[in-house]
């Protein structure tokens, strides 16, 4: 900081830069007068230009040090420049406290306050003054404001954001970081979430994906965030829950109600005892937030004992409690007060947000434990810890050292300073045993499991799911101490060619035989009579060009319609745009006409150019069943089972007997293709990000990972087929029919078995690819594999398959009749005593008696 008096500086360079700060703040008040609507004196931002020649007037200012700067030796350049740079600084601190000092950031004549610090950002961007300044500014401006305040100041650095990354983030982005952070601590995370969250927001916009400036790189936790709470009622400093002796003590003796009554125990659980009272929750409930703030605490067996206690009982509460759906008015309680305290809060801040407060009195814990947003918040706490403690078992351990392997290889190759290294302050030395990992395990089943259940639990808990997956990437990244995303430069002998290549194609001298666009006319020449007229109608002389051609073309002139200048331009390129859709609709009505309906408007006809349309073009181009030909029930159909149950023969026998009725539905797949296998036909092919992309944006109807390698089905392939007309079936193996149903996909579930695990032998065998071993695994596995979805009901027929034909048989007999009375025709085919096939063919399977058919 200069020390110089600015108040009463007699500095010719300051007085004369301050003089003429005052001018051209003059003039930008013209540009932008003080206005009522705040958002019309942040926004747009003052341009250079809008002032008249400001760069020569301000270099004619400052010429006395702009010379003095170039006739300095180099030496002294740097000095020559810090005055100048002073002399601007210390005339723009004095207007801007004049300004700030005088003017409510609220009040119309607070543009001038950001119309100073443009003019700030201008004199540095022609580089007469400190980059830094216009930052420092409002940093300070920040510090000095209030909450509401801070919003506008932050309106202001939003508006600029753009402006200020391109031009100078390396001299900003600590100060912007500094600033914010300093907020985020000012700010309630209960109060100003939304605030908040605009912060976090503008920072990673503010700062390049892979920029380690904001990253908790040591993996601190927030260990600050201490959440206090009342002692167990019969007093004592130590809570008796915490301390090993006792734990084991307590798993010995049977559980005796303590003076009072109110005094949790904190021996083994036991899942089948009934709920703790809310007051003996209390005492396990609130302690599980040392964990939650500090996962590190829980490699100590003392801590993680009282941890897994109070995560059991707390599961069991919440799980005993009367589901949001059905709860009494006392549950209503919390959200109406918080409605109350909300009511203080400006226009739409926070009324989106929820962020829970702990109420932590005793006596509030009904109330806290009552709402469902808050027993949701506390659940996904604990589903953040059974992820830590599962990924430092041995297992994933071992993945993670196999992992970080190539980053170290990779960091010896490229260069040794820069390349990734491995960030040992995340790797920790310590792990779970399996026995806790399998009580991780077994927990967030049941947590998943509860909070599936309120609506929408299930979309919430997706969401949970996919945020915590994304998560661990974030951690892997971390632990290669933030290795630079980017993309590897192309290989300098490729682009030599691909430019050589280019070079060769557009400067060919050769004369064509045709001239380009031009039509052969090479059948106008003297021939055979009626000749001619036979090539004029060659169907190549006429063929139509390709639809997607004018894909290109039609976003080309929706581009020249943004950019038209004037309206006649605008007009020609609109004119354009509408005979490129119009010839390419005529192209598409040939095979994609299905995709007409999905056209809403007509300046839009980007969905027969969608892949979708593909798949409809070709289903539709397989003959169609006639209408008296297809089930009354077309809703898709799943066909799922265990591995080598003869679910794809089962399906061709039926496809081949019912032709043109049912149409498989091609799965996507991140594996690459085998040999024969088709793109389209087999599996739809994609790259890893691409089915990330349809997995986060919720369009499978079901996904399995196996290894490393990502299955799923979409709807819009399901779709595609029912478009056609055809009845889309759909083979799965039994996990991704459960997930099908999970998500409350419509269709009918069918569940093939073999008739005995001797034919089931032989149908694994004659399939191949699997040794003795790993057929002995799948038979093995079949019982317990099977019954989930017997169990819950999934599969609504069951079908053994001790013949194909038979097998076949019965599963078309079943989606013939399995309509909107089918259910009364399947009771009395039972009524007349004849058994169901499957009963009868069940082989000495234990199978539970399928739904009658
Ligand atoms: N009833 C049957 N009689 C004789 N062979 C059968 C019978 N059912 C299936 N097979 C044979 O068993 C093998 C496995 O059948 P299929 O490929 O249809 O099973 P799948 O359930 O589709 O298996 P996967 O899930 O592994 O793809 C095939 O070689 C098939 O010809």
């Amino acid at each position: 900081m200069p020390s110089i008096d600015v108040a009463n500086t007699t500095s010719p360079g300051v007085i004369a830069f301050r003089t003429f700060l005052d001018e051209v703040l003059g003039e930008a008040t013209t540009v932008k007068p003080p206005s009522d609507d705040r958002s019309l004196s942040i926004n747009p931002p003052l341009q250079k230009d809008d002032l008249h020649n400001f760069s020569e007037r301000l270099s004619e200012v400052l010429s006395d040090y702009t010379a003095a700067e170039q006739q300095a030796d180099d030496a002294d350049k740097t000095a020559a420049k810090a005055r100048k740079h002073n002399v601007v600084e210390v005339a723009a601190r004095a207007k801007f406290a004049a300004l700030t000092a005088s003017t409510p950031i609220s009040s119309p004549e607070a543009v001038n306050i950001w119309n100073l610090l443009d003019i700030i950002f201008f004199t540095a961007d022609i580089g007469h003054g400190d980059p830094a300044l216009m930052f420092l500014l409002v940093e300070d401006l920040l510090s000095s404001q209030t909450i509401s305040g801070c919003r506008i100041i932050f309106d202001f650095l939003e508006s600029r954001r753009e402006r200020c990354v391109s031009k100078f983030y390396k001299q900003s982005h600590l100060i912007v970081l500094r600033s914010c952070n300093e907020l985020l601590r000012r700010l309630s995370r209960a109060e100003d979430t939304a605030f908040c969250g605009r912060v976090f927001v503008f920072l990673f916009q503010y700062f390049p994906l892979g920029d380690k400036s904001s990253v908790n790189l040591r993996g601190q936790y927030h260990v600050e965030n201490v959440t206090t709470y009342e002692k167990p009622l019969e007093g004592g400093d130590t809570m008796e829950v915490d301390k090993e002796e006792n734990l084991d003590k307590a798993a010995e003796a049977p559980q005796t109600e303590k003076p009072g009554g109110k005094k949790a125990d904190a021996g083994t659980p036991k899942t089948s005892s009934p709920p703790l009272s809310n007051d003996e929750l209390y005492d396990l409930f609130w302690p599980l937030q040392e964990s939650f703030s500090q996962p590190l605490r829980l490699f100590e067996p003392a801590n993680l004992k009282p941890f897994q206690r109070g995560v059991e009982e707390t599961v069991k509460k919440f799980v005993a409690l009367p589901s949001a759906t059905s709860r009494s008015s006392t549950v209503d309680e919390p959200k109406s007060s918080l409605k109350r305290k909300r009511e203080g809060l400006e226009d739409g801040e926070g009324a989106e947000a929820y962020n829970p407060r702990y109420l932590t009195s005793r006596d509030l814990f009904e109330l806290e434990i009552g709402d469902l947003t808050f027993r949701r918040h506390i659940l996904v706490q604990m589903l953040i810890l059974l992820n830590f403690i599962l990924s430092w078992t041995k297992e994933p351990k071992a993945k993670y050292d196999k992992m970080i392997q190539p980053w170290i290889e990779a960091a010896k190759e490229r260069t040794v300073v820069d390349g990734p290294k491995v960030n040992h302050s995340l790797l920790y030395t310590k792990e779970f045993s399996e026995e806790d990992a399998r009580w991780a395990r077994e927990t967030k089943d049941k947590i998943a499991e509860y909070m599936r259940k309120d609506v929408p639990g299930k979309a919430f808990y997706r969401v949970i799911e996919t945020v915590l997956a994304r998560d661990k990437n974030w951690v892997y990244w971390k632990m290669a101490s933030c290795p630079p995303i980017k993309r590897d430069p192309i290989d300098p002998k490729v682009w030599a060619e691909a430019q050589a290549s280019a070079l060769r194609v557009t400067t060919s001298k050769r004369l064509r035989p045709v001239p380009m666009n031009a039509v052969p006319m090479e059948f106008l020449k003297p021939k055979a009579p009626g000749q001619a007229l036979k090539e004029l109608e060659d169907p190549k002389r006429y063929r139509l060009p390709d639809l997607d051609s004018f894909k290109a073309k039609i976003n080309d002139s929706d581009f020249d319609i943004q950019m038209a200048k004037t309206p006649a331009e605008k007009a020609r390129a609109q004119e354009r745009k509408a005979s490129q859709s119009w010839r390419a609709m005529r192209i598409a009505r040939g095979f994609k006409l299905a995709a007409f309906d999905k056209i809403d408007n007509p300046d839009d006809i980007s969905a027969i150019f969608e892949p979708l349309e593909d798949a409809v073009a070709e289903v539709a181009a397989d003959e169609i069943a006639a209408d008296e030909d297809m089930p009354t029930n077309r809703e898709a159909v799943i066909v799922s089972g265990p591995p080598g149950a003869g679910k794809s023969v089962i399906i061709q026998k039926l496809m081949e007997a019912r032709k043109g009725v049912f149409e498989r539905v091609v799965r996507h797949t991140t594996r690459e293709p085998k040999d024969g296998e088709t793109d389209g036909k087999d599996f739809h092919f994609v790259k890893a990000p691409e089915f990330n992309q349809l997995r986060d944006g919720d369009r499978l109807i079901e996904n399995v990972d196996q290894g490393d390698i990502a299955y799923g089905t979409s709807y819009k392939a399901v779709e595609a087929v029912t478009e056609s007309g055809k009845v889309p079936i759909i083979e799965m193996d039994i996990d991704s029919a459960k997930f099908a149903k999970d998500m409350d996909f419509d269709a009918r579930y069918i569940l093939v078995k073999p008739a005995s695990p001797e034919s089931h032998e032989t149908f694994l065998k004659a399939a191949g690819g699997r040794d003795d071993a790993a057929i002995k695994a799948v038979i093995d596995g079949l019982p317990a594999l099977v019954e989930g979805l017997n169990a819950d009901n999934i599969a609504g027929k069951v079908i053994l398959n001790e013949n194909v034909e038979n097998a076949s048989q019965e599963l078309g007999d079943y989606l013939y009749h399995k309509d909107a009375d089918a259910d009364t025709e399947i009771v009395n085919r039972t009524d007349t005593g004849e058994a169901p096939v499957s009963e009868q063919n069940n082989g000495g399977m234990d199978v539970d008696a399928p739904e009658a058919s």
